[in-house]
């Protein structure tokens, strides 16, 4: 049977995912949810949707909606996915999942409590090459990992209204940027550091009271290191590297490999030896097949949960201006 969702938010990336919904097999999208009636209406005429909701809790209620998609700014993302949870909606929330690791969890109790299953809309983890990543470190083929680099950046001058440059609405490069390079550390470490030491640049100048730049160094068990680098000043890049004591995966574009691109992410070895890792599969239709599927989640949530940790320790060290253990 086919799985209904509603979507929450008329934002800029919901442009691109209700087309991944669209085309994902046993998916429909039934309806969608603005603030204002105008913008609903105009994204269920432009996209095809059969209704427009002024409201997301009247979409959230609605018997024709299973599951949601959250695409709202990360300050809204607790309440809305907890809603859906007590209305026994599946929950596909965007990135970051919430605000802190304590809002997390009560979306993750919320939706247990509620047996919905959740999902952040984090894609990179659901591609094909992710666990080809997962299987090199896994058999061996990297040797001992020792340091992993990772580093995601967009231009982003202000502009009033961005929600990224609003701390009330959960904006800043912490958040946004670090959740795709402190989940990649996270993923390739495989747990959480032990101690991490981060600053952040945050040019009061254009008003935003938010990281523009942050800079850290995490340390992890067995003498694993760890260095990311995210901001709002410096022109796109998306990319990271697993050193390990045989071999090297260095990708270059990891947050988006979009279809028409090829694969950017390779395999050095010691011998000198360079394999360029295969590019299959649609990430964002995998993600969602993994939602509505019925195989277990918690690795992914467990994922989602420790990036926060991770984001609440580097926040807590740019406070105090020294590191911290985690
Ligand atoms: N996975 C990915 O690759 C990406 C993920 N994201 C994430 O998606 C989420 C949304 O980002 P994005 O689409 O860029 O956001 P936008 O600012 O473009 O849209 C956010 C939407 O939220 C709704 N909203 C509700 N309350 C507010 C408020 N107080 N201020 C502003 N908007 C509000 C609005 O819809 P309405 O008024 O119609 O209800 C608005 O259109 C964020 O969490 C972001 O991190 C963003 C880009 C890429
Ligand atoms: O997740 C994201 C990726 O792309 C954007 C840049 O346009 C980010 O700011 C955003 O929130």
């Amino acid at each position: 049977m086919s799985v209904r969702f509603g979507i929450i938010g008329t934002g800029r990336i919901t442009r691109r995912l209700v087309a991944d919904l669209q085309s994902t097999d046993n998916v429909s999208v039934s309806a969608i949810a603005s603030r204002t009636d105008e913008r609903a209406r105009w994204y269920a005429d432009q996209y095809g949707i059969a209704n427009a909701v002024t409201g997301y809790q009247e979409l959230i209620d609605r018997d024709d909606v299973d599951a949601v998609y959250i695409s709202l700014p990360p300050s809204l993302h607790k309440e809305w996915s907890i809603a859906a949870a007590n209305a026994s909606k599946h929950i596909l929330c965007e990135k970051p999942l919430a605000l802190t690791t304590d809002e997390a969890t009560q979306i993750d109790q919320a939706a247990k409590a509620n047996q919905v299953r959740w999902l952040d809309a984090t894609a990179w983890l659901h591609h094909g090459r992710t666990q080809a990543i997962a299987s090199a470190i896994a058999d061996g083929r990297l040797g001992k990992v020792g340091h992993i680099s990772a580093a995601v950046s967009f231009f982003q001058p202000f502009q009033s209204g961005d929600h990224r440059l609003d701390a009330s609405l959960g904006g800043g490069c912490l958040l946004d940027l670090a959740w795709y390079a402190g989940g990649l550390i996270r993923f390739a470490a495989k747990g959480l550091p032990t101690k991490v030491f981060a600053s952040a640049i945050d040019d009061s100048e254009i008003g935003s009271g938010v990281p523009q730049r942050v800079t850290a160094m995490l340390w992890f068990d067995d003498n694993v290191t760890a260095t990311l680098s995210c901001g709002y000043d410096t022109a796109t890049r998306k990319w990271f590297e697993i050193a390990g004591s045989a071999a090297s995966v260095v990708c270059d574009d990891f947050t988006r490999p979009w279809a028409d691109k090829p694969a950017r992410c390779w395999i050095h070895a010691a011998s000198g030896d360079v394999q360029q890792l295969a590019y299959e599969g649609n990430q964002e239709q995998e993600m969602i097949l993994r939602l509505i599927g019925d195989s277990p989640l918690d690795s992914l949530q467990c994922q989602a949960i420790d990036t926060h940790r991770i984001l609440d320790a580097l926040a807590e060290s740019i406070r105090l201006g020294e590191p911290v253990s985690v």
